[in-house]
């Protein structure tokens, strides 16, 4: 497999003694060259922690990473050339205008393509002359990607890349990756959207926890899970399927048999003349499986001392 990023059984941990704080527990991934490998995960689950790590911007306090077959943080000045990193808050100061910041950040690379090309691809050449204080926050968003894209990366880091983008400035943005990608650009991106996952993604991998619960193709993530049918109890003996689960007044059936199992209890209710108010047959997706693995707590190592 030609990787671009392999990472072996990482673990970072914040703090010292009984405050220690285990953020990532054995992470393993490869990202391949020219894929998009998107990770997700709740809030605190560790995707940004594990990013630092792939960026070179921390070591890990155990395990192995390699970018382009070298350590991003001991051969930094080899790798980070190749590198663009847009982290999640920028932190590009308020008072320079928007192509004054692209100009500063523009010096410190070591390839660069010009100001006005980065400009044209996020689409704020007409606010070039703006604060980037004065940006929305979109707008600054955006400002954080050029800045990412100014070096001509062929490895780009997009941590949360279109939080607080309008629906047409992210699909503006989804365009703009995939045009990336089609040139050969390698990505990993962090994302609380699914969709973006689902409309970008070669590789998706989902955290729960500090470690990655699922990995692999939506297809294949999708296809290991279940589908769910639901529906009110109908105040009769239910029919005679297993996993039939009743909480509440709700009866429920997780399956991987979605069609003949649906069959079944439809089959049943005509034979019982019986309606079913509220019945639902959801088929497992990108979102219930997340949901799912979110709903699990996290096993007993969370504050465990380092
Ligand atoms: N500098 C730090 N000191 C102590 N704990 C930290 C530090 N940075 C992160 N953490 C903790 O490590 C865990 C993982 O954080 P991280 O930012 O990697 O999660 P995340 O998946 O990126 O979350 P989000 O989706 O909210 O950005 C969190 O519980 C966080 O509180």
């Amino acid at each position: 497999m030609n990787a671009v990023i392999s990472a072996h059984d990482l673990h970072r941990w914040y703090g010292h003694g009984d405050d220690a704080y285990h953020a990532v527990r054995g992470v393993d991934l490869n990202v391949r060259q020219g894929e998009v490998f998107a990770l997700l995960g709740t809030n605190g689950a560790g995707k940004t922690s594990t990013l630092d790590l792939l960026e070179g911007l921390a070591a890990p306090d155990d395990g192995v990473v390699e970018v382009f077959g070298l350590d991003p943080m001991r051969d930094r000045r080899r790798v980070r050339p190749d590198l663009g990193i847009m982290l999640q808050s920028g932190g590009l100061p308020a008072e320079l205008t928007v192509i004054e910041t692209l100009e500063m950040w523009r010096g410190t690379c070591t390839h660069p393509t010009t100001v006005d090309d980065v400009l044209t691809k996020v689409q704020l050449t007409e606010r070039a002359g703006v604060r980037v204080g004065s940006l929305s926050g979109g707008e600054k968003r955006r400002v954080d990607l050029a800045c990412a894209l100014l070096g001509r990366p062929r490895l780009l880091f997009l941590d949360e890349p279109t939080t607080g983008l309008d629906p047409e400035n992210r699909r503006a943005t989804w365009r703009l990756l995939n045009d990336l990608k089609a040139s050969g650009v390698t990505m990993v991106l962090t994302t609380h959207y699914l969709d973006e996952a689902e409309a970008l993604a070669d590789t998706i991998a989902i955290m729960h926890a500090g470690t990655i619960a699922r990995s692999g193709t939506l297809r294949e993530i999708v296809d290991g899970h279940p589908s769910t049918i639901a529906f009110d109890h109908p105040g009769i003996t239910l029919p005679p399927l297993p996993g039939l689960r009743v909480d509440g007044g709700r009866v429920s059936l997780t399956t991987h048999r979605l069609q003949d199992d649906l069959l079944a209890v439809l089959t049943w209710a005509h034979h019982e003349r019986v309606t079913l108010p509220g019945l639902t047959a959801r088929a497992a997706s990108l979102e219930s499986v997340f949901l799912d693995l979110a709903g699990e707590p996290a096993d007993d190592k969370i504050g465990a001392t380092r």
